[in-house]
């Protein structure tokens, strides 16, 4: 499964880990985010992987900023992203299961790395329900 990931500069040690991780879980992991301690603007790092999920090069992306707030409402914005703030593996699966979330946001500056990781496969291994759920996620579309 290929997934895309970006962080900004409050995220760059809890993807590296995350993306470790996942790779030798056998995900195929793209990484857009900063991998320094420089200071960017988490909007610009939501566009780069929002696109990604759009073109279809990314299944899932994964948005990684100091709380998750700011990068899940900057890939809000976008048209088709559904960007989930999650907290916990319940959280992480409901986006799946009833929202058809195709970006999971994390705090890194809220989360430990395990937590995090045990988000990321929540998600990624829920499939949408459909059914009431669909026409609600309808109802979303900007
Ligand atoms: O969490 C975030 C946005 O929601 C950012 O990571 C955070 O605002 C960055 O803060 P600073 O520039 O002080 O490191």
């Amino acid at each position: 499964m290929k997934i895309v990931m970006g962080n900004d500069h409050a995220g760059v040690e809890f993807k590296n880990k995350l993306m470790e991780e996942l790779r030798s879980k056998g995900y195929e992991i793209m990484n857009v985010g900063t991998d320094t301690l420089d200071s960017v603007d988490y909007p610009d790092i939501a566009k780069k992987v929002s696109e990604k999920v759009l073109n279809g090069e990314a299944k899932f992306g994964i948005l990684i900023c100091g709380t998750g707030i700011g990068i899940s409402i900057a890939a809000n914005k976008i048209k088709g992203i559904r960007a989930a703030l999650c907290h916990n593996e319940y959280t992480a699966k409901l986006s799946r299961l009833h929202n058809d979330a195709n970006i999971i946001a994390l705090g890194a500056r809220v989360l430990g790395e395990d937590l995090g990781l045990a988000c990321v496969e929540a998600f990624v291994n829920t499939e949408f329900e459909g059914g009431r759920h669909a026409k609600r996620v309808g109802k979303i579309e900007l």
